[in-house]
């Protein structure tokens, strides 16, 4: 029966043996323990703090099977290949599963006892009835372990990747009130937060709560500025270029790379753009440059878009840099990434914090760069006031969508602040964000701290006149019909 008490030692034993890890992480047993013992649980945490063992080491632990629900198909199939590595009876249901596998998926749900350990799903499957009636048969057999609910701020209106599909998890805790629920987020504000438990229908006063420091002190974050006068691009291939120079030209680093079996040019990294078509004209010059790049968004054939996360994931030649939408990043794990750089504003600084955490997984020292126009937060802008105009004008999720894309517009004002402060480090202004408290630390690990003197002219230099911008706003000029 689900809620069996796992030993320290079975827990210990598994870390070691299925996940390869020596030691948990500062809170990771607690979550863990808690879980087990059948409670219901929030927990937030720093992009990759290790949130997915929370789930992941109980449900091999425990009896029964736990379903992940998660957002994006890369997400899901990342920790999928992950889990599989590591021998775990894993499957998803999503858009790419094989019919054949997704009839076996389905009978081993309907036998009631079933081999799988987790099974990753999206929120849109969890509404299907005919789900949902295998889950009432698993759930009759005493088999429905816990539910995981991954990236949970995406249940929030107030939340910056609100999905109307997740709020309709609340089926969950109604149904199945004794099987125990899990939420995971890297950024939710106390709102946010709030607002997740009570659509889950979890009670505050008697499940547990997990809130530690958003602080990634080995990331460096970094704006550069730019107008639409100026090509961002050389100046970024210069850069790249001399960090790959670099590395070419001190031995010691070079003969680590040898017994690593790791290339001298394989430095790993993400642009994130706005707009899919320039994720595959900036890929294309990055190849022409001699850079191994691929590009990364929704569109694109599911062959190709699985083909370049694998090539990453494997750093594999040619696959250096992915340059992606948005809807490559939520919890993308790859521990080896050197670089994320935002190549104009993004929608809102949580979508910031959490593309930027793909970087320096390993624990390594990482830069975080953000490339920050006037104009481009204008287009941003614009881009919001076209998908709000977008909603259908009825609907059971219109309000909600409406409220999403006021925080929207909050959130993307604060990332602007951010962008043109010149007076507060960076560690300490992502902190404040989130209502952190205490002082991160930076030592350096930003461009204000580094040299506040040289930001201060930097953005004097790169940035257009606020004057400029809104003439030429005025004037229409920062439309984004032609983006899909
Ligand atoms: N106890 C541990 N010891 C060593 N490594 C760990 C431990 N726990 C997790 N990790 C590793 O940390 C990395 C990040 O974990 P994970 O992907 O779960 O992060 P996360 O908290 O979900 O972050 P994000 O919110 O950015 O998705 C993974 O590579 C994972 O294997």
């Amino acid at each position: 029966m689900p809620g069996k008490r796992a030993t320290q030692y079975e827990m210990e034993l598994v870390l070691r043996k299925v996940f390869g890890k020596h030691c948990f992480r500062p809170l990771q047993r607690e979550v863990i323990t808690a879980t087990l013992e059948g409670e219901d649980v929030f927990l937030q945490a720093a992009t990759s703090f290790g949130k997915s063992l929370c789930y992941q080491l109980p449900a091999v632990v425990d009896f029964g099977i736990t379903i992940v629900v998660s957002p994006l198909l890369a997400l899901m199939n990342n920790q999928v290949a992950a889990l599989r590595k590591a021998k775990v009876r894993v499957e998803t249901i999503n858009s790419t599963t094989t019919a054949t596998n997704k009839t076996s998926i389905i009978e081993d749900l309907r036998c009631g006892h079933p081999l799988t350990r987790l099974l990753y799903v999206t929120p849109e499957y969890c509404q299907l009835e005919s789900f949902r009636r295998l889950l009432r048969i698993v759930h009759s057999q005493k088999e429905l372990a816990r539910i995981a609910i991954d990236e949970a701020h995406c249940i929030s209106e107030w939340g910056h990747d609100f999905r109307p599909a997740f709020q309709q998890l609340s089926f969950f805790k109604a149904e199945f009130p004794g099987v125990p629920v899990i939420c995971l987020t890297a950024t939710a504000t106390a709102r946010v937060r709030d607002d997740i438990i009570n659509t889950m229908g979890l009670d505050p006063a008697k499940m547990k709560t997990f809130r530690m420091t958003t602080s990634r002190p080995n990331l460096h974050y970094e704006v550069r500025f730019r107008s639409d006068e100026e090509d961002q691009y050389p100046g970024f291939l210069a850069w790249l270029k001399a960090v790959h120079a670099r590395r070419t030209n001190d031995p010691e680093r070079v003969s680590q790379l040898a017994s690593l079996n790791q290339r001298l040019d394989s430095v790993s990294g993400i642009i994130y753009t706005l707009f899919r078509k320039d994720t595959e004209s900036l890929a294309a010059r990055l190849r022409s440059d001699g850079i191994g790049a691929k590009p990364y968004h929704a569109g694109l054939p599911h062959t190709d878009r699985s083909d370049a996360l694998a090539g990453w994931v494997d750093s594999r030649r040619g696959y250096d840099i992915i340059v992606a939408t948005t809807a490559f990043g939520m919890g993308i794990d790859k521990d080896n990434v050197r670089f994320v750089c935002h190549w104009q504003i993004p929608k809102s600084f949580e979508g910031f914090y959490q593309e930027a955490g793909r970087a320096g997984r390993d624990g390594k020292a990482s830069i975080c760069i953000l490339y920050y126009g006037r104009e481009d937060a204008e287009r941003s802008a614009q881009l919001m006031s076209r998908d709000r105009a977008r909603i259908p004008g009825k609907g059971a999720d219109v309000a909600a969508l409406q409220k999403q894309m006021d925080n929207r517009g909050v959130s993307l004002k604060k990332l602007v602040d951010y962008c043109e402060a010149t007076n507060k480090c960076r560690h300490k202004m992502i902190a404040e964000y989130f209502n952190d408290e205490g002082n991160p630390p930076c030592d350096y690990a930003c461009d204000w701290c580094k040299d506040a003197k040289a930001l201060v002219m930097r953005k004097e230099r790169g940035l257009a006149p606020m004057d400029i911008v809104a003439t030429q706003r005025e004037m229409g000029m920062y439309g984004v019909d032609e983006y899909e």
